[in-house]
């Protein structure tokens, strides 16, 4: 593609050399850059993209987007006859030069973003599977991997950054994707990689703590998440249980004609009543402006209605009746690594969550205690470089709804396990019988098991569907269910 076609809408303060060159694609990482590639520049967190302009021309690169001046490596640009490309922000370049090169292909897909602090996994996938039972060609974006009808494109982020984002929307254009169901994370957000995204609904699910390391306070991780409601097309659905649900709702309101509140309260525009909650499966009455109706779902728990009713609002505000949402409820699978459980002959409960907030943690303790006919232990531990504050209260909410916890390694990174643990500990209450440490995993959950006698829970938080742990720079194979598993079998 021509540089100058590239170039559209792109505030570039100046543009040197050539604009007329031909283009063979982006890039915004030196090591990966190929011939004629256009380089961007981001100025990170961990180091500084104008750093590798050097690697980058090595590499093959024709053109170089740039934030900062480069003044110390003029001699190189005109040496190699390259186009240089001033902008104020890169990270904003970076999606607008994306939506060019594919020609923005979001455009041509239902695309339905869902933002918040927890739930967003879990809505994308039960949307997924209303929408294929319906026949609908569907895609998903997040967390765990993103798929394009059956074919899953590996990920490391829950939302991609703007280039591999736009390269699975021009994707699902070649693949005639009817709706794209995809996770959009407060640092999408803030980062920009969403910034040209034609959203055409978006779904708040909640917001508590967690990601204080990036968001200054929970005011400007709302302001992140509030971002999303901005840019939408057709309609916002919007938990108003929620406080900061409540605050997004009643300013989106004012500025937008469809929106629409969900929750477990008459108030709301759609809302769930009469609810009988079991160990393994609840049942309520859904009800909506235009209908209302029973629906069962074999996943258990408050938190999953809440997920239930934003995938019904989202399936009503598309013009879906009971009919096509219920029938198709009830045939969901569970969610791999949300409330799974480890088959086994022992009689011991054993389920394997990624709850990883305190919110999260407290929901599905909360969930275990209702339903426990013998004690609940549970093991969990934090991830390092990550927000520290929520360690402790992590802590304390184990603390308190368990009979027992083992605190162990999440995947502790470049942090010294033993200073994690310690941060837990600040929320952990004074009972010492109560809970041990064992820093490692495998060790932590053999301990719970060994512990547990029949009609007992065993609670595995934290890590859900994840087959790595991350430790130091290292990645290393480990399941929590598989080791759950090799436990429970090994006598
Ligand atoms: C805090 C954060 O979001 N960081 C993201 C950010 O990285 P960064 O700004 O630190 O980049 P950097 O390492 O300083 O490098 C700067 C630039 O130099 C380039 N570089 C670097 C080295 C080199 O040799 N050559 C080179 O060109 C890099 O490619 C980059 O463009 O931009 C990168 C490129 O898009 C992201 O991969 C990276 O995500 C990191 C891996 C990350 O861990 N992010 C997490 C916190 C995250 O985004 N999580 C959210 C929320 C999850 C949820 O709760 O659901 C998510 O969406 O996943
Ligand atoms: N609506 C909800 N409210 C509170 N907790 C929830 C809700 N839904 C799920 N959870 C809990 O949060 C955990 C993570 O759920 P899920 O993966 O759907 O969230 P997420 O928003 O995608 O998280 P991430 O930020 O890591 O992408 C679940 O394992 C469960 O413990
Ligand atoms: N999306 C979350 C996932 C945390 C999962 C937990 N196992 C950890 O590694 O901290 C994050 O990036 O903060
Ligand atoms: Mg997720």
């Amino acid at each position: 593609m021509k540089l100058r076609y590239l170039l559209k809408n792109i505030k570039a303060s100046k543009v040197y050399g050539d604009n007329d060159i031909d283009i063979s694609g982006i890039a915004y990482d030196s090591r990966i850059v190929e011939k004629d590639n256009l380089f961007v520049c981001i100025s990170g967190f961990k180091t500084d993209g104008h750093k590798y302009i050097k690697n980058a021309i090595e590499k093959g690169a024709r053109a170089i987007v740039i934030e900062k001046d480069i003044d110390d490596i003029a001699g190189d640009i005109c040496e190699n006859n390259i186009a240089i490309i001033k902008v104020c922000d890169s990270r904003d370049a970076l999606s607008k030069l994306s939506v060019n090169f594919y020609n923005d292909p979001s455009r041509e897909i239902k695309v339905i973003g869902i933002t918040g602090t927890n739930g967003k996994t879990s809505i994308t996938y039960l949307i997924r599977s209303i929408f294929k039972a319906n026949n609908k060609r569907t895609s998903l974006i997040g967390t765990m991997k993103n798929i394009i009808l059956d074919e899953e494109y590996k990920t490391s982020n829950t939302t991609p950054e703007s280039l591999e984002l736009q390269y699975l929307f021009s994707e699902m254009v070649k693949k005639d994707i009817d709706i794209c169901s995809m996770e959009v994370s407060s640092h999408s957000l803030d980062l920009k990689r969403v910034e040209d995204v034609k959203f055409n609904i978006g779904v708040f699910t909640n917001l508590t703590a967690d990601h204080l390391d990036f968001h200054e306070d929970m005011e400007s991780y709302k302001k992140a998440k509030e971002k999303l409601f901005y840019k939408t097309s057709d309609v916002n659905i919007i938990n108003v249980d929620d406080k900061y649900g409540k605050k997004i709702y009643d300013k989106i309101k004012k500025l937008k004609t469809s929106v629409l509140s969900y929750g477990i309260n008459s108030n709301c525009d759609i809302y769930a009543e009469d609810i009988d909650m079991h160990a393994t499966y609840s049942k309520f009455r859904v009800v909506t402006p235009k209908y209302s109706g029973d629906i069962e779902i074999n996943i258990p728990g408050l938190f999953s209605i809440y997920n239930i009713l934003a995938t019904i609002a989202v399936c009503y505000s598309m013009g879906y009746g009971y009919e096509d949402i219920a029938k198709n409820i009830k045939n969901i699978k569970p969610i791999r690594g949300r409330f799974e459980p480890v088959e086994n002959d022992k009689g011991i409960n054993v389920i394997v969550d990624y709850a990883h907030t305190p919110d999260a943690l407290e929901n599905v303790l909360n969930t275990v205690n209702q339903f426990a006919k013998g004690k609940v232990i549970t093991v969990f531990g934090c991830g390092g470089d990550r927000d520290a504050t929520k360690r402790p209260l992590m802590g304390k909410v184990a603390y308190d709804l368990s009979d027992h916890c083992i605190i162990t390694n999440d995947n502790p990174r470049s942090e010294d396990p033993e200073i994690i643990v310690k941060d837990i500990l600040q929320g952990i209450g004074p009972d010492q019988k109560k809970y041990n440490i064992i820093i490692d995993r495998r060790e932590a959950i053999k301990e719970a098991i060994k512990k547990a006698k029949t009609n007992d829970i065993v609670l595995i938080a934290g890590k859900g569907h994840e087959t790595y742990q991350i430790i130091d720079d290292k990645i290393y194979d480990f399941d929590d269910r598989k080791v759950a598993m090799e436990v429970l079998t090994d006598d």
